[in-house]
């Protein structure tokens, strides 16, 4: 764990002492957005436009919000425009690393860390130094470091650019997609960092008991639909799946989010299979790099260092939801 500080690395985990023991996650930085002709997006600066052989995306499978990103690669078909690099799971005094080990994908560019990618990007950055990264071939920079947003520009960036068809932030929806994301973000996405990460007990139980009390009730609207927001798959889905598929084998005790686990959940069970089991997503999940990351990098938690064997979870068992993509 670290972070860059006018381009220097510096090792250290997160200060919680000044807010009480709270985990305070910081805003990231690198804002701009690729667009089918290159004009600027919601935020950020223009000159990013959707085009083959000018991208790179770089990822931790072992993130939740890296697999975001994955995902809709996956799903929208965009393998030939974003080749992918992977970090090693294990993120300790140097950060994320490309250390060779199964599953790592090096940087083309022979970065040994993510920090040398920030530093490439920004000589005198200052900051966390995060996945994902959308890297830009041309202008030797990050294009932007925000999951929520790359996730937005995947959706629809390249689709006259030959990108596979599907809509997971239809023009209708959108008021409730953004409701529930902010939702599910604050409580449950970012709701177990906040639990996992607390040094203090009060911390711990203001992120652990909405946390739940958001589960239940998504388990209660999962009773009657079978997504967040209907019949159809959007990107609300896609952004709660990524902590689904973590909760058990990792939050669950890691994080010491334990009073339900999701196979308690006879709905969000089903639902987390239903989305696993759409075609490329598994592909797109590796548990190895998941359980290895946080009970190996986070000393502070897990000093040991040792990954439960457990638990035995069945992803593949046929779900009862029927995937209707966007
Ligand atoms: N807001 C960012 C958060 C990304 C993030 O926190 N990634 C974690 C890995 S799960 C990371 O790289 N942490 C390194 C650090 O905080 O030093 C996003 O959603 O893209």
């Amino acid at each position: 764990m670290g972070f860059a500080e006018n381009g220097v690395w510096n090792t250290g985990w997160y200060d919680t002492k000044a807010s009480g023991g709270r985990f305070l996650r910081t805003t990231t930085q690198f804002r701009n957005w690729i667009t089918p002709d290159g004009s600027a997006g919601p935020s950020g600066a223009a000159g990013f436009a959707a085009e083959e052989g000018r991208y790179h995306l770089y990822v931790s499978l072992a993130c939740p919000w890296a697999h975001r990103t994955l995902i809709f690669r996956a799903l929208k078909g965009l393998e030939r425009f974003l080749p992918v690099s992977t970090v090693n799971w294990i993120m300790r005094e140097r950060g994320w690393t490309f250390d060779p080990a199964p599953g790592v994908v090096a940087d083309p560019h022979g970065a040994a860390t993510m920090f040398d990618i920030y530093v490439r990007a920004d000589p005198h950055y200052s900051g966390r130094v995060t996945v994902p990264v959308l890297w830009d071939k041309q202008t030797n920079s990050i294009v932007n470091n925000e999951s929520a947003e790359i996730i937005r520009m995947f959706n629809s960036a390249f689709d006259g650019k030959g990108a596979r068809s599907g809509d997971y932030y239809p023009a209708a929806q959108r008021t409730e997609i953004d409701a529930l994301n902010a939702r599910i973000y604050d409580r449950v996405n970012n709701g177990v960092y906040k639990a996992g990460f607390a040094t203090s007990q009060d911390a711990y139980e203001e992120a652990v008991f909405p946390l739940f009390e958001t589960l239940d009730w998504l388990e209660d609207r999962l009773s009657t639909q079978a997504f967040l927001c209907g019949d159809r798959v959007t990107e609300a889905d896609w952004r709660l799946f990524t902590t689904l598929l973590r909760f058990d084998p990792v939050y669950v005790s890691h994080f010491k989010c334990n009073l339900r686990r999701i196979v308690d959940y006879p709905n969000l069970w089903d639902y987390t299979r239903a989305l696993y089991q759409t075609p490329g997503i598994a592909e797109t999940v590796n548990f190895q790099h998941i359980k290895g990351h946080y009970f190996q990098s986070h000393d502070m938690i897990n000093p040991t260092a040792v990954v439960p064997a457990g638990p035995l979870l069945d992803f593949a068992r046929p779900s009862e939801r029927q995937v209707v993509l966007a």
